[in-house]
């Protein structure tokens, strides 16, 4: 079945218990503002589909969370549109993206960065169309949404705990797969942008650590959603860690220091085992025996195929790193691994690390180009050991001149941290760890064709090891 989402148009106004339900308006409102997205949104970092013309869109669900035609004030429209777009093999479904728009008759010079356009036709007629995120006062409008939860058209909001107004919001400017505000430095809300029927990872399993009592995650406090037999999940509201700095640039800072980062590494090795201790315990999984574990190969020489088809460069390396993931069949006899929920795409830049060292896991969300049914299954934990295993080789590769010593020390350093704190060092299933590595170092080559061409001989030289002497 596609994933795509099922279509539901609501025209909602903003108060509270009272729905209003315009058919003309709805039919006008995308024609009006296509040719403004056609420009505006292959542009954007979180916009899944490059290299593939639009070709049109259609409207998911609209949602007026601030009247458009109000006379002084801003409007808030709330869209989920789908892109129509060739089919691609690794990309056969339409995807679903959430936008939130602001209309203004004359738009504050200050959100001129913002803008989409002015519309010409139908119910916006004359406005000026912006992304809504830049707008302190729609900003500020949705955390008052969080504040007071419940329905609003084809929205619903929800939260755990009581969350203060006022909080000033200022949206984040880093490169994101989505788009993220923080209010106050106390909390960041997460606007997911490319959205999929079902529970996001990123809701689900924070959700479920934060009941578990693990204190790595930063738990939700509040989230909203397209309600439905598979809700779509739209955006997440968690504490902010305001004194935290990200691996990345931690690691990067201490190759620029001439230093080593092994007590990091030990103790991020520490934290993973701890956050997969905690899933384990929430969401328990059978193991992964026999035919499973053929599947599980399967899968990722599929992927290896599919990404050798788009990087030819990949080609001369298949047979090598096909071995590696046979490798783990001819093991299956031994009676199955462990599997169970996991982070998905683990690496440096997904750990905050606070002012008194404390490490704290984010972005639950799993691989973005990889359908939601697939992130969110069961998998050999060694999957996110594998994805932080290369972030440090990615590190060290992009620090001059290169010390591939400094990579090995912090893999051995988060490994031993690792089975310090589960009791398994992930380094004695070899083969199982090679396949992983592997795995996640193809999805690398083909995210950094599509994304960051500058990057890819990172992951090629990574390739180039995995796939052995054998290989061309
Ligand atoms: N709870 C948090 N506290 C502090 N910073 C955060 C928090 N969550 C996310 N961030 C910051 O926001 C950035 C983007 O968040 P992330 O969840 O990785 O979004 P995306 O999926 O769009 O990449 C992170 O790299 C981090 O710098
Ligand atoms: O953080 P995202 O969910 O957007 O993850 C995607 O982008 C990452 C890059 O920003 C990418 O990570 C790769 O590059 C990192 C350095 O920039 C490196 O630390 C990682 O190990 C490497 O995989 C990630 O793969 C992608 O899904």
């Amino acid at each position: 079945m596609s994933e795509a989402a099922s279509t539901h148009v609501t025209l909602a106004k903003s108060t509270r218990n009272s729905t209003t339900h315009d058919r003309t308006r709805e039919g006008a409102l995308l024609p009006s503002l296509a040719p403004l997205l056609h420009a505006w949104l292959p542009r954007q970092r979180w916009f899944a589909g490059k290299g593939r013309p639009v070709t049109g869109f259609s409207l998911v669900s609209a949602t007026e969370m601030l009247p458009l035609d109000g006379a002084a004030g801003p409007g808030l429209l709330h869209l989920l549109v789908r892109a129509h777009q060739p089919p691609h093999a690794e990309h056969p479904a339409d995807d679903c993206y959430q936008l939130l728009l602001g209309a203004r008759t004359s738009l504050p010079p200050l959100l001129g960065g913002a803008l989409l356009g002015r519309v010409e036709q139908g119910p916006l007629a004359g406005r000026a169309v912006y992304d809504a995120l830049h707008d302190p006062r729609l900003a500020d409008l949705l955390l008052e949404r969080f504040r007071r939860p419940g329905s609003l058209g084809s929205l619903r909001f929800e939260r755990t705990a009581a969350i203060p107004a006022g909080l000033p919001p200022r949206v984040l400017d880093a490169e994101q797969s989505n788009s993220s505000i923080v209010y106050g430095d106390a909390y960041i809300l997460k606007i997911f942008r490319r959205v999929f029927p079902g529970t996001n990872p990123d809701l689900e399993l924070p959700l479920a650590l934060g009941r578990e009592g693990c204190g790595r995650v930063p738990a939700p406090v509040a989230w909203f959603e397209a309600p439905g037999p598979q809700p779509l999940t739209l955006g997440v509201l968690q504490p902010f860690l305001r004194d935290a700095l990200d691996g990345w640039r931690l690691a990067l800072g201490a190759l620029g220091e001439g230093r080593d980062f092994l007590p990091e590494a030990r103790a991020l090795g520490r934290t993973t085992a701890e956050v997969h201790t905690a899933l384990a315990a929430a969401l328990p999984a059978p193991a992964l025996r026999g035919a499973q574990t053929r599947q599980l190969v399967a899968r990722m020489t599929q992927r290896l195929e599919a990404a050798s088809e788009a990087v030819p460069a990949l080609v001369p390396y298949v047979p090598g790193l096909r071995a590696a993931f046979e490798a783990v069949t001819d093991l299956g006899h031994r009676g199955g691994w462990a599997q169970q929920r996991v982070h998905g795409d683990l690496h440096l830049g997904q750990a905050l690390r606070s002012a008194d060292g404390f490490w704290s896991l984010i972005d639950f969300e799993g691989e973005p180009a990889r359908p939601l049914s697939e992130r969110r299954r069961p998998s050999p934990p060694v999957r996110d050991v594998a994805g932080m295993l290369r972030s440090f080789d990615y590190a060290a590769r992009s620090h001059h001149p290169w010390d591939p010593r400094w990579a090995a020390r912090c893999r051995d350093a988060y490994c031993e941290g690792y089975a310090q704190a589960s009791g398994s060092d992930p380094r004695g299933e070899p083969e199982l760890l090679r396949a992983h590595e592997t795995d996640k170092a193809v999805y690398e080559v083909l995210y950094e064709a599509r994304h960051r061409p500058d990057w890819l001989p990172v992951p090629m030289a990574a390739i180039q090891r995995l796939a052995g002497p054998a290989a061309a």
